[in-house]
């Protein structure tokens, strides 16, 4: 039997104003900030300790990661950034805000972007300025896996390749792992690892800066998985990364 814990980054500044990121490198709120290191302290409260960890090449998940580990006395440990667990990538959709695209398109259309497996966002042109090519993070990505924009279902065959290659591995090896990451590239990594059906998948929201246990068999199948904190709590979170300008503080 195995552990692994999973981490959506804390609240950043664009999910406080409600604005598609996506790729968009934007930074931690001070509330993110202050999740990140309670996420850490529960962590820590609950005996975990871990070895390795993963996240992707966006400052939020880092930093969330940075909080955690120093919060556990284990900021030493070995830690792997790539751009494969990087959030799913919103295309042409990345800066708008969430609300007035609703107003403008309708929210069962913005369902469809946020949610569906197979959707595409409406896609970046290579000459848009946020074509990720233009990032020098990305200077040594392939052409072709760099996107103009994401379904769930593109960022699944990034994230699992990442899994299976990098961080299955460790975890067979018996190193207890922790990955930092997004909302989408968590929910790809968990419709592959709960064998989710893409109608299931559409009701799947992570909470920000929340831990998500997992407890894996020998074969990594998942036997159980829940969140550290208040049942309370959690829900709030949920509720709230379901609908952002719906739920207040
Ligand atoms: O990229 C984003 O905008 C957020 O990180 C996740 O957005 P979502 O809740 O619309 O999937």
């Amino acid at each position: 039997m195995y552990k692994l814990v999973l981490v959506r980054h804390g609240e950043s500044e664009w999910n406080k104003s409600n604005l598609f990121t996506g790729w968009t490198d934007v930074d931690l709120s001070e509330k993110g900030v202050q999740e990140a290191k309670e996420a850490g302290i529960l962590l820590k409260e609950e005996k975990f300790v871990f070895d390795v960890a993963f996240t992707s090449y966006l400052k939020r998940a880092i930093k969330t990661l940075y909080f955690v580990l120093d919060a556990m006395n284990l900021l030493w440990i070995p830690t792997h950034k790539t751009w494969q667990l990087n959030e799913r990538h919103y295309g042409a959709l990345q800066g708008l805000s969430k609300l007035t695209t609703a107003q403008k398109y309708g929210e069962e259309q913005v369902l469809l972007w946020r949610r569906s497996y197979d959707v595409l966002p409406p896609a970046l042109t290579k000459e848009d300025e946020r074509y990720p090519r233009n990032d020098v993070k990305y200077k040594d990505v392939p052409d072709q896996f760099i996107p103009l924009s994401e379904s769930l279902k593109e960022t699944i065959v990034r994230v699992e390749d990442y899994w299976e290659r990098e961080i299955k591995p460790q975890i067979l090896a018996g190193k207890k792992v922790i990955i930092s990451a997004h909302g989408n590239s968590l929910r790809a990594l968990i419709k592959y690892l709960d064998n989710l059906s893409a109608e299931e998948i559409i009701d799947l929201n992570i909470p920000t800066g929340t831990p998500l246990v997992y407890t894996l068999d020998d074969q990594l199948k998942p036997l159980e998985k829940y969140y550290l904190g208040s049942e309370r709590r959690v829900e709030h979170k949920i509720e709230k990364a379901a609908d952002p300008d719906k739920i207040m503080e």
